[in-house]
């Protein structure tokens, strides 16, 4: 893999300066714990807000931004270091085309991340949707089938647009209540998370506001409905995944070409070749033998054999 230049992580100075602190303070805790790179894998369907998330996290426009679909379906990387911390963002196309999982540019970021270490996953959708359907299963199955189950152990499901006002009067607490239980219900089924695996449960869910027009506290942070300044609380969701215990995800050959189909089964040749002989062959050989000998004589002569034994 080609070596690249990692630039100054200058986007944090843009960040308020109780923002930075607790940035800081985050990536500390981080060497603290001998980690000094972190790669984060965004993706999630189209128009979401993938992008967006990792402008608001860089601190720069380091990605651009569309209300329309987005052209040329790359995958992008976008590294900055600080203080000896390293951090990887890999931006990602929307996953679907047409009403499905587009396999094409599930291939090209499968390629793109060859040899990497995904050490997060940050799962984007929206807030401000009333419906989970098949689609998002497809999706978090797309991914699943990519990078294996273990990938969610490493998750954030990630929900942009966050200050909206929920409708029919409902409480934003309970909406978001709702649409987390939704989503977390499909991210299980999609990603086959059985009740056994007890991690299933503690996938956070987090609340990003990528809007210019986000309210602020007087420390001037964005911040959530709730007051809390949402991109200090998103590291600290990333760091506690980080420090999880779970093993971060390489993605090597065999991960993603899975596998190889024709070898499948190929354990149990010898085996259906013993059943069948044993159960087929020979009692069709069996049957066979036993015709043979009953048609050594015809049965006509058989039948007057009999009856003229019968005369005497
Ligand atoms: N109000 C609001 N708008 C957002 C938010 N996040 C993204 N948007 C808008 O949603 C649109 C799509 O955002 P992108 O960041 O390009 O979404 P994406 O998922 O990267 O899109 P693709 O690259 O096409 O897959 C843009 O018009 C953004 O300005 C958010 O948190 N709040």
């Amino acid at each position: 893999m080609a070596s690249q230049l990692i630039r100054e992580w200058v986007g944090i100075q843009q960040f308020p300066a109780s923002t930075q602190t607790k940035l800081l303070d985050l990536l500390g805790k981080l060497k603290h714990e001998n980690v000094s790179t972190l790669t984060i894998l965004v993706m999630g369907k189209g128009g979401v807000g993938k992008s967006s998330t990792v402008n608001s996290i860089i601190g720069e426009r380091v990605v651009a931004v569309s209300a329309f679909q987005s052209e040329g379906p790359r995958p992008v990387m976008i590294s900055r270091s600080r203080a000896g911390f390293t951090l990887n963002i890999i931006d990602t196309p929307g996953l679907i085309e047409g009403g499905y999982v587009n396999d094409q540019t599930l291939e090209i970021i499968k390629r793109f991340l060859l040899d990497r270490t995904i050490d997060i996953l940050l799962y984007v959708d929206r807030l401000d949707a009333y419906r989970v359907d098949n689609l998002d299963k497809q999706v978090i199955k797309a991914i699943t089938d990519s990078f294996g189950k273990e990938i969610w152990r490493r998750a954030l499901v990630v929900l942009t647009h966050a200050q909206l006002s929920p409708p029919d009067g409902l409480e934003y607490d309970l909406f978001f209540y709702k649409r987390s239980e939704a989503l977390m219900k499909i991210v299980k089924l999609g990603a086959r998370i059985r009740k056994q695996d007890t991690w299933g449960s503690s996938v956070p869910v987090v609340l990003v506001e990528n809007s210019g027009r986000c309210n602020k506290n007087e420390d001037d942070e964005k911040i959530l409905p709730d007051g809390t300044a949402w991109i200090p609380n998103l590291v600290k969701k990333m760091t506690d995944v980080a420090l999880n215990g779970s093993k971060a995800i390489l993605v090597d050959k065999k991960l993603i070409e899975g596998p190889n189909p024709n070898r499948r089964w190929k354990e149990f040749i010898p085996l259906i070749f013993a059943l069948q002989y044993f159960f087929i062959i020979k009692p069709i050989q069996g049957a066979i033998k036993s015709d043979i000998a009953k048609e050594a004589r015809p049965s006509w002569e058989l039948r007057d054999v009999g009856a003229a034994s019968r005369k005497f």
